[in-house]
């Protein structure tokens, strides 16, 4: 049993590909073969002037449309010049002109891409609408009347259609930073308080590399066939220029009926150059493939709460306080209220459990600490406000986006349940920790190295050195939420928020992260706010436990008090419910019925319509949050007589 479990660990956490792997293309095959084909001619033409046999305008009328010997390898045109030598030169052309085209498409098509992609809204719009614009235009014409303003212009016509074929590389690029955006390691980037700039550079950019290329070698074969065609039309590049694809298929289309060879090497060599380019893209489209779909959309948003002081606390002055918060979402019949009056307070080094079945608003709570709730999401009442501690008191809940950037990573952390959605694919372990830790202290690259080594084995990661050299995908479930803690820890923060930091890994591993957070609870002094359905989790890591039902706090305690006497019948159903504390052989107790969605919110209690003690006056109006005789807090009319059953 330890056995499988352990290999289930080793296990890479992400199998697929999330970035081009450039030793696919290496592999045998047609992609390799076009690749190694396009290298040559490259290298052919470029160097034509030293490799070709001939001067390509040498005539000898008396060797005229001869065709393959020793001496002209691939024959001889109407002019006896030599076609192998007129085809190295005219190839620079055609290499030219690429080059001049898919310059333009690359800046243009990648810059507005981007541009959209990442700021959306008006400059998205904008973007787009020019793109529709130009792919409007019908392009032969364009180019006719650039040639018509420009006669003969090989480079006019190139930046033309680089020009109107850039839409095509800009939709691709806006709808991969769209995703890439979205994906969990860049809002860890933003958690962990990098720069728009650098996230930019670093997490979207190295992400768009290959649909970049595989576009681009599909617009060159496109290039080529463009150039060769109005080269051919004697519209550009034409032979009094000297030799060109276009110009020497033209030539060869005058001769067919005296000598056919003629047109074979150039038309062979266009048709072979535009697939091979064909292969090459499938090829790095088939090395890029594999991304996975974006994570749902989660967008920061701007607290409109009021600045409602914060409840006096009992006992050691806490470093965060939240009071009376209140979350709602926009829904087609107004407003929708999921998380409702919330309080509650953590102590400095003290771990704090918010528990409660799937859909009573944990993730909500949490995350409206770190202004990361789903789009539409915001806090409609209340405050939750993080207390001098290293830098002076913060009301979250007031803080726009720049504001969470100076929050973020160095006072309040986030570790979430998807470990190997929160790291960058494209980069090594080592390198992240360390982008990070320079982010917060300012250092030298080899400083910040050597810190993130120290980190990885603060986490409790074997060997790690080796393990920082090591990309995401090489790493298993439990070392990569081990490295999300470090990056979570890099700021040092005061206030850790974990939301079900081991519910994606085996319970073997769930084991190791319960201990280490423990321990680095205890050993840093950070204060910890736990989110967790299970009572194992809690009783393990947490101090103190707040109960959430049907987004309101129905219980309050201190956790070994919750498991002597819980004040509240959906916390003590909530407990027989724990496989923890089942007897062997009998049935794991259920609570009948399901957590209502906040649209069947009954007046009165919430869990009445599963509760076993439910009595009529629980049906009216609101229950309030009863603070007892022993100090406890429960949300229950009957909790005094609950404790006694
Ligand atoms: N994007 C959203 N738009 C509208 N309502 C949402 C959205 N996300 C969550 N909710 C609602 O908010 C409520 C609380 O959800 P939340 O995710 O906080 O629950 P949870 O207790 O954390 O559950 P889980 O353990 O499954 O994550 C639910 O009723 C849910 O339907």
């Amino acid at each position: 049993m330890t056995m499988s479990l352990a290999v289930t660990d080793t296990q890479p956490v992400d199998r697929l590909p999330r970035r081009p792997r450039w030793r696919r293309l290496l592999r045998p095959g047609p992609g390799l073969v076009a690749g190694v084909f396009l290298l040559c001619l490259a290298v052919a033409t470029t160097g034509a002037r030293w490799l070709a046999p001939a001067d390509p305008e040498e005539q000898d009328l008396g060797a005229a449309l001869a065709g393959p010997s020793g001496a002209h390898w691939l024959g001889t045109d109407r002019l006896g010049r030599d076609v192998l030598s007129r085809l190295l030169h005219g190839g620079q052309v055609t290499l030219v002109s690429v080059v001049e085209a898919v310059a333009v498409f690359v800046v243009l098509g990648v810059t507005l891409g981007v541009t959209a992609g990442y700021l959306g809204g008006w400059a998205d719009r904008a973007i787009s609408w020019l793109a529709d614009l130009l792919l409007a235009l019908p392009g032969i014409i364009m180019l006719l009347m650039v040639l018509a303003v420009f006669p003969g212009n090989t480079a006019a016509t190139m930046v033309v259609l680089g020009v109107i074929s850039a839409p095509m590389l800009l939709r691709v690029t806006r709808g991969v930073t769209m995703s890439v955006k979205q994906e969990l390691y860049v809002r860890a980037a933003r958690l962990s308080g990098l720069g728009e700039v650098r996230i930019m550079t670093r997490h979207v950019l190295p992400r768009l590399t290959g649909p970049i290329l595989v576009q681009v070698s599909l617009f060159a074969a496109t290039a080529v066939l463009v150039q060769g065609a109005l080269s051919f039309l004697g519209l550009s590049a034409p032979e009094t220029e000297g030799p060109s694809w276009g110009n020497m298929i033209a030539q060869a289309a005058q001769v067919t009926s005296q000598d056919l060879w003629l047109a074979i090497p150039t038309g062979a060599l266009l048709t072979l150059t535009v697939l091979a380019l064909g292969l090459f893209g499938d090829a790095i489209r088939d090395a890029t493939a594999g991304h996975r779909a974006p994570a749902a959309p989660l967008r920061p948003v701007r607290s409109t709460a009021p600045a409602v002081p914060p409840r006096p606390a009992e006992g050691p002055a806490p470093l965060l306080s939240v009071d009376g918060l209140t979350i709602g979402f926009p829904g087609p019949d107004g407003p929708v209220t999921v998380v409702r009056d919330v309080s509650f307070t953590v102590a400095p080094g003290e771990c704090v459990g918010v528990i409660g079945e799937s859909g009573s608003g944990k993730t909500m709570i949490a995350r409206s600490l770190l202004g990361l709730l789903p789009a539409g999401g915001a806090v409609t009442a209340g405050a939750a406000t993080l207390h001098a501690d290293s830098g002076p008191a913060v009301e979250l809940t007031r803080l726009d986006e720049r504001g969470f950037g100076r929050v973020r990573g160095c006072r309040i952390a986030l570790v979430s349940q998807e470990p190997s959605s929160s790291l960058d694919p494209a980069f090594r372990v080592g390198s992240q920790v360390a982008e990070v830790i320079r982010r917060h202290t300012p250092m030298s690259r080899r400083q910040a190295a050597r810190e993130a080594i120290e980190l990885l084995r603060t986490v409790r990661l074997p060997e790690p050195e080796r393990v920082a050299r090591r990309y995401p995908h090489e790493l298993s479930g439990g070392m990569a939420q081990r490295v999300v803690i470090a990056l979570a820890l890099a700021g040092k923060p005061s206030l850790l928020v974990a939301d079900e930091p081991t519910t994606a890994l085996d319970v073997t591993v769930q084991a190791e992260i319960l201990a280490l957070l423990r321990d680095l609870q205890r050993r840093l002094g950070m204060a910890v706010i736990l989110v967790t359905h299970d009572w194992g989790v809690l009783a393990d890591l947490c101090d103190r436990a707040v109960v959430v039902y049907a987004g309101e706090v129905v219980e309050q305690a201190g956790v070994a008090d919750l498991y002597t006497g819980a004040r509240h019948p959906y916390t003590r159903s909530l407990l027989a419910a724990d496989p923890h504390l089942a007897e062997a052989g009998q049935d794991l107790p259920t609570i009948a019925g399901t957590v209502p969605s906040p649209r069947q919110w009954s007046p009165g209690c919430r869990f009445r319509p599963r509760c076993g003690v439910a009595v009529d006056d629980c049906a009216i109006g609101r229950i309030p949050l009863t603070v007892m005789s022993d100090g406890r807090v429960a949300r229950c009319i009957r909790a005094d007589e609950v404790v006694k059953r």
